[in-house]
């Protein structure tokens, strides 16, 4: 009887980017029985974590397993990784993986060609670029091409419990994502995977502008019919811009859009909810950020999703609105009345 060929052993896990997203994702994978590396690029807080063994600034109720380990060194941290995950903010990406190049030439042959999986959910601001383009301009060919982009409904906080959660992996190369999904699906997480890149990373990235806005909604008091014709329009909006992209429609009413929309604009958890329900009471923006020391995608995604926008002369009144809250100076009130008084439309616009 001929034996099954043996699996090959779990890889290494290389997880960059010590947030609440990385950390809660290095904690599931460590669950799922993987060595994980888990990256900070500041020394006081990787000689934190690895005294108090917890990450205390972001989960601090989730202790790590033993086969979590932290890292300071870039290079350590990647040595003989198969499988990196990078989950550092959209606006740091880029300096992050020209570190990653760099570090990889170092290692040259001890550096086996990972998969990468970008978990941020931006766009550059500047370049208007998505995180998949940022891999593909900064990483060497043979590597970029092994990416896969995650995306759904999915609070670091709610991961890190192990709570019931389902993301979407996209890639180009099947063979990342039927990889990936079968190192992180199981304990709580269930993956589905597409090929629709462009889809999941716009969905993930413009979905926070709209929780912005719903925020603004509950903050102002607006009520619940009007948050609700907010996300309806806004998925409109965010979708009609994603296609003029090349999403596929389907990916706007899966997890990466509908999914990760109505959870960021409900639930209690969202930085980006949070910030807009603040702006709606009156509170400024800086002092809201400073206040909450996390990232709020949204505020630049807000930017970024107005410039593509006008790029591509798509028609995107909550996210103009936005813009005019958040970089204007207007008015919540004003920002209020401008939409309820636009042209009378029909709904398919
Ligand atoms: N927190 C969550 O529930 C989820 C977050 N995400 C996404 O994950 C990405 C990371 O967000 P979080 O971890 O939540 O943010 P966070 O604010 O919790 O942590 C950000 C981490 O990135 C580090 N960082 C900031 N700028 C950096 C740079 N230039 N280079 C290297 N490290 C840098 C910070 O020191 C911090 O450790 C974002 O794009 C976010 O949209 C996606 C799904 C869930
Ligand atoms: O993307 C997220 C959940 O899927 C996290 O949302 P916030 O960045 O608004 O917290």
């Amino acid at each position: 009887m001929t034996n099954a060929p043996a699996s090959p052993p779990p890889p290494t896990v290389a997880v960059l980017g010590a947030g609440s997203w990385g950390t809660a994702l290095a904690l599931h994978c460590a669950r799922r029985g993987l060595p994980v590396r888990l990256w900070t690029r500041s020394v006081e807080h990787y000689e934190a974590m690895a005294a108090a063994r917890v990450n205390a600034r972001y989960l601090p109720e989730f202790p790590f397993p033993d086969n979590l380990a932290v890292e300071h060194d870039l290079g350590r941290a990647l040595a003989g990784a198969g499988f990196v995950i990078l989950a550092i903010p959209s606006h740091g990406l880029r300096a992050t993986l020209h570190l990653v190049q760099a570090a990889l030439a170092e290692l040259a042959a001890a550096a086996p060609r990972p998969y990468y999986l970008v978990a941020a959910k931006g766009v550059e601001i500047d370049s208007l670029r998505t995180m998949a383009d940022v891999v593909h301009e900064t990483l060497p060919k043979e590597h970029a091409e092994r990416m896969a982009v995650l995306g759904g409904p999915s609070f670091a906080a709610e991961v890190a419990r192990g709570l019931p959660t389902a993301v979407v992996i996209a890639s180009a190369d099947a063979a990342a994502a039927a990889a990936i999904q079968q190192w992180m699906h199981g304990d709580g997480l269930r993956v589905y995977a597409t090929d629709d890149v462009v889809g999941v990373e716009l969905g993930g990235a413009f979905k926070n502008v709209i929780a912005l806005a719903a925020g603004v909604c509950d903050g102002a008091g607006l009520g619940q019919n009007a948050r609700a014709a907010l996300i309806t329009r806004g998925l409109a909006e965010i979708g009609r811009l994603c296609i003029a992209l090349g999403a596929d429609p389907v990916t706007l009413s899966g997890l990466a859009g509908l999914g990760d929309l109505v959870l960021t604009c409900t639930g209690g958890l969202s930085r980006n909810r949070r910030v807009g329900l603040a702006l709606g009471q009156g509170r400024a923006l800086q002092e809201i950020l400073d206040e909450m020391g996390m990232v709020a995608e949204g505020v630049n995604n807000t930017l970024s999703a107005h410039r593509l926008a006008q790029r591509e002369q798509v028609e995107m009144p909550i996210t103009q609105i936005m813009h005019a809250i958040l970089y204007e100076g207007m008015s919540v009130r004003r920002a209020v009345a401008a939409l309820m008084q636009r042209d009378l439309k029909p709904e398919r616009d």
